[in-house]
This record gives structure tokens, C-alpha cells and sequence, in this order.
């Protein structure tokens, strides 16, 4: 059975053998479960192709090719005219796979002389979680034939598990990988389907039932899920009627020079929409005119400096800072930052220019988030996660190594930094620098320091636009003033950030997203059962 609210869990190749495994302790023979998930792959692929229309599918050497294989003996049961190639021989086969393919009553055909062209549907279960190496030779001959079949003739590919050649775990391409037009996972979706360039591959992913119960999933407890409202909403500051603007924090934006200003209206009208009582823009006093001329619910303060902000700092009723867009890059900068990360309880949310000033030393911008007491949120882009942890010298390595009594555990995070992952590499960031990291792009990661990461998949491809980013970081603040928790703080305002640009529409500038939220927090807020006067 195909169920389409697609759950929020998200478990890696290795946390899905952990299922597997519990599943079959439990009684359930794994073959009964290839069966299941069969059975499911027929049944999509019997609305995909034409009554009674040539299936042809393609079996790999694992379990993956073993769900081909009774998904074409289920089909050809219901008078498709299915062929079935096999990537090696079939006595290389074995376990549930082989015996998938005792149970096949069709010919077996090699794959490489196959004929594609008259399909009506090609089944890609050549590789699934067990991919472990890029493909090459024969196995990348097959994919690109495949390729090359869905591309000239636009007939559809359904993939098992996986498109070939995708990592579900990290949804990276090794070698070369199928391009499907849909997928079909089992029990739970993998990082994989979210992640880019994996996403891509999928096209639209569903997920079938085959007889795991989630009851495994209090054993497996996986790390990861898909950036939902279900995930965070029971978190979510909803408005009191009994509240007022004072419960509902004061969010503190740092300015640019004159020149500089737009991002921190963008940021502090984020904060603002997304519910914080009171906003202030802190702004050096060259600067302050233009604020004061743009600004109407937004108050301001003059900061000319770490000391000013200092002083500033001191009323610890302003909860949640913002600091980075628009100051520009340098030693400013980096000691705004630091004066920003003196102990104090509230919320510091670092974008943009706070990192990139701290351009090759991660490791100070560390020591100093350590110190700082309360939660701090880190919003690179790729390029600005670059910067900050990429090429860390051979001597930060040593500061990084010399600074814990478990070094095994710190050069495996220092290697994450590294990692073709995009939710390794947030997830390395996060417990080295003791910060929740949210790393932005199409499939946006937030990884919190304990292991915990979202992925998001929601946000439309206008959203990539110049001030999104200010806005975002202001909706973090804003969120955290009321005193959501900061990693489903970051998270939920991502979710906002995507759910405003999906209801405005092409066409998006970033000033249009705050302006959005109204909407979408009236559907978010009825989603949680509260009804509207
Ligand atoms: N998880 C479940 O509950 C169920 C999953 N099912 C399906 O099973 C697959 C996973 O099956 P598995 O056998 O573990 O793995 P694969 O079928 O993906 O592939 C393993 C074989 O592929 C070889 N391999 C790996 N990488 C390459 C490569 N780059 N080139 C060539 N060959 C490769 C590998 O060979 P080794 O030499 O590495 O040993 C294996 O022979 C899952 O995706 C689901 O579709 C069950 O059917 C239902 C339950
Ligand atoms: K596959």
C-alpha cells in the first residue's frame, strides 16, 4: 500500500538495514518483505504504463534487482507484456534475490541486449541501498542506455528504492546515476530523496508500506527528518490572547554603514512578521536617518562600535540578535562578533558577513560561541560554509585537536567539514562549533550540535534572490525572541521562508516574503486547530 502523506523520518542506507533487521527478529521473513515491496512497485507501475503496455524491467545483482523481480512476475500475472534484463549472470544471485528470480516464470534476458526502444515503462532496480562504489562498466552502460531511452522516447521510469546510482544517504551521484520520473521507497524516504543532487534524480518520490511497523523506529531513533510543520509545530509560539508584545521578546538587528543598510530592514521586518513583539535596528549613527526615514513599527538605537553594543547588550529583555548582514567583511566586523558573543542567555543568530569575517578561523569563532552561554544559529550559504570550514590549514587542525580530550572523535568531525554530504558536512559544523548550523541553498540542512538534522525540500526556485538570505536570519531572531527553541526555531522560519515565497509566486523579491507570512501563518496556525474570528 502507497500512503501520500510521506512521514517525516528520514533514515540513512545504514539506519534502514537497522529496520530490516529488527523487522525480520520480529518474525517477519525478509522475503515476505521483498514480496511487499514488489508487490508495491507493481501496483504503481500498473497506473504508469498503458493496459496491457511492455514493462521492461532492469534487475541489478542485490535485493534491489529482487524487487524487480517479483514486481515483473506480479505484472506479467496481470497481462502486461513484461521483459526483464539482468545485469549479471543469474547464478550470482543470491538469498531473497535468488529466490525473487526462481519464482519468475519469464525469460531472462542479459541486459546489454535488451531492447528498450518499444517500452512503455522501464523498472530501474538495478542498485538501491546497496550501492557502495561509482558505477562503471557494464552497471553505467545500463544506466546510460536508460538515460538515453527516457530522454529520446519520454516514456516513464519507475525507480525501486532509488534511482541507480543515487546514495540514499547522501544523495550524491556515484559515477552516474538513473533519471527517473518517479521513485518508489519503502517505509521511510532517505536524506537521499531530499538532498540535490538526488532530488533531482527522484522526481517525485512516494513511499510504500511493505510490513515494517514504526514501532522500529523507538529502537533505530534516526537522526534525520524532512523539514515539516508536524516536526516543530508543538513548539511553535502561537499568539496568546492573554499574551502581550513585552512576552513576545525584543529582537535586536545589527546595521551596515550608509551604504549597508537594506539588509538589516530586510532581517528586522523578518523578525517582525515573524512575531516578535518589539524589533530594533542598531545602527551606526551615520546611518541612522536613513533607518528613521524607512522605518515606521521598527525602533532604533545608534551602535557604532563592540562597546555601544556592549552597553546596548546589557538589557537583557533584548533576547535574540541578529549580526552579519550588510556589515561588511573584516576586522569590524569580527569584533562586533565577539562583543555579540559575550555570555548573556539570548539568541545569536551569525549570518553572512559575522562568518565570512571569521574567513579561516572557525576555530576562534568556536572558542567564542563555547563562551557565549546562550543558543547560536549559523546561516552559511555554501560559498560563506566555504570560507568559514573549508581548507582549514594544517594548523587550525592542530588549535582544533589540542582544544578536546577526544581527538578520534574531533578529526572524524574536522573530516565531515569534508564530507560529498551536505547534511555530514552541517552536521560536522555543528558539533565542532558547538552552533546550530543551518547551511542554505534548494535543500537547505539545519543540524543541531547533538547529531539532530532537517532537510528541507519545500522552498521554490524563486526564493534564490538577493536579500532572502537577511530575511531568513531576521525570521530565526524573531522566532527565537518567543522563545521557540532555536534548532526548531531555524527550522520552522526556513519552512515560513518557503511557504511565503511558494504563496507570492515568481517574481519574489525578498521584501515580498515577510510580507507573505500573514497568509501563510493564518493556514500554519488552522493546520494546528485554531479557528479565526
Ligand atoms: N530495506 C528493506 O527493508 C528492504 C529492501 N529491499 C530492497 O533491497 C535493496 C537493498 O538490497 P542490497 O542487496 O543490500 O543492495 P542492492 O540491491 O542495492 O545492491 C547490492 C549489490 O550491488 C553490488 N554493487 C554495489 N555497488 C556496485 C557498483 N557500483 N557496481 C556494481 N555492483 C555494485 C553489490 O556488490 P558488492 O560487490 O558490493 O558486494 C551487491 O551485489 C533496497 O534498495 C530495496 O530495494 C527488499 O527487497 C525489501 C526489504
Ligand atoms: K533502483
Amino acid at each position: 500500500m502507497t500512503s501520500h502523506r510521506l512521514p517525516p523520518e528520514l533514515l540513512s542506507n545504514s539506519e534502514m538495514a537497522e529496520a530490516d533487521r529488527l523487522t525480520i527478529a520480529s518474525g517477519v521473513p525478509g522475503y515476505a518483505l521483498m514480496e511487499n515491496a514488489g508487490a508495491a512497485v507493481a501496483l504503481e507501475a500498473s497506473w504508469l504504463a498503458p493496459r496491457h503496455g511492455r514493462i521492461v524491467v532492469l534487475c541489478g545483482p542485490g535485493n534491489n534487482g529482487g524487487d524487480g523481480f517479483v514486481a515483473a512476475r506480479l505484472l506479467k500475472a496481470r497481462d502486461f507484456s513484461v521483459t526483464l534484463g539482468l545485469l549479471v549472470s543469474i547464478d550470482a544471485l543470491r538469498g531473497d534475490a535468488a529466490a525473487a528470480a526462481r519464482a519468475w516464470n519469464g525469460e531472462i534476458t542479459a541486459i546489454e541486449a535488451l531492447d528498450l526502444d518499444a517500452a512503455d515503462l522501464v523498472i530501474d532496480a538495478l542498485f538501491g541501498a546497496g550501492l557502495a562504489r561509482d558505477l562503471d562498466g557494464p552497471a553505467r552502460a545500463a544506466v546510460d542506455r536508460l538515460n538515453a531511452f527516457s530522454r529520446e522516447r519520454k516514456k516513464p521510469v519507475l525507480a525501486v528504492d532509488v534511482p541507480s546510482g543515487i546514495d540514499g544517504t547522501s544523495g550524491q551521484v556515484r559515477g552516474v546515476a538513473v533519471w527517473a520520473s518517479k521513485t518508489i521507497t519503502f517505509f521511510r524516504r532517505k536524506p537521499g530523496h531530499l538532498l540535490l543532487p538526488g532530488r533531482l534524480h527522484c522526481n517525485e518520490t512516494i513511499v510504500a508500506d511493505i510490513g515494517i511497523t514504526s514501532a522500529v523506529l523507538d529502537v533505530v531513533r534516526p537522526a534525520t527528518q524532512a523539514n515539516e510543520p508536524e516536526v516543530w509545530g508543538g513548539l511553535y509560539p502561537v499568539p496568546r490572547i492573554d499574551g502581550h508584545k513585552y512576552a513576545r521578546g525584543h529582537a535586536l538587528v545589527l546595521s551596515g554603514d550608509l551604504a549597508h543598510t537594506g539588509a538589516a530592514r530586510l532581517a528586522a521586518r523578518g523578525a517582525l512578521r515573524a512575531g516578535a513583539g518589539l524589533v530594533t535596528i542598531a545602527t551606526p549613527r551615520e546611518a541612522l536617518g536613513a533607518h528613521a526615514a524607512a522605518l515606521t513599527a521598527i525602533m532604533t538605537a545608534v551602535c557604532d562600535g563592540p562597546e555601544e553594543l556592549a552597553a546596548i547588550l546589557e538589557d537583557g529583555r533584548k533576547n535574540a540578535l541578529v549580526l552579519g548582514p550588510g556589515l561588511g567583511v573584516g576586522a569590524a566586523t569580527r569584533a562586533l562578533t565577539l562583543s555579540a558573543l559575550a555570555p548573556a542567555s539570548r539568541a545569536k543568530i551569525l549570518d553572512a558577513d559575522a562568518l565570512s569575517s571569521f574567513k579561516g578561523d572557525a576555530f576562534s569563532l568556536a572558542q567564542a560561541i563555547r563562551g557565549s552561554g546562550g543558543p547560536v544559529v549559523l546561516t552559511p550559504h555554501d560559498g560563506e560554509f566555504a570560507r568559514l570550514f573549508g581548507d582549514l590549514s594544517a594548523d587550525d587542525e592542530r588549535r582544533w585537536l589540542k582544544s578536546d580530550a577526544d581527538p578520534e572523535t574531533l578529526q572524524k568531525r574536522l573530516n565531515g567539514l569534508r564530507s560529498v554530504s551536505k547534511l555530514e558536512r552541517a552536521r560536522a559544523a555543528a558539533a565542532l562549533a558547538g552552533a546550530i548550523v543551518l547551511l542554505k541553498g534548494p535543500d537547505t540542512v539545519v543540524a543541531h550540535p547533538d547529531g539532530r538534522a532537517m532537510i528541507d525540500d519545500t522552498s521554490p526556485p524563486w526564493l534564490a534572490t538577493a536579500g532572502s538570505g537577511d530575511v531568513l536570519a531576521g525570521m530565526i531572531a524573531g522566532l527565537c525572541a518567543q522563545s521557540m527553541p532555536p534548532f526548531e526555531a531555524a527550522s520552522a522560519a526556513v519552512w515560513l521562508h518557503g511557504a511565503g515565497a511558494r504563496h507570492f509566486g515568481p517574481g519574489l523579491v525578498a521584501e515580498d516574503i515577510p510580507e507573505s507570512l500573514p497568509a501563510v501563518l493564518r493556514a500554519l496556525f488552522q493546520s494546528f486547530g485554531l479557528t479565526f474570528p
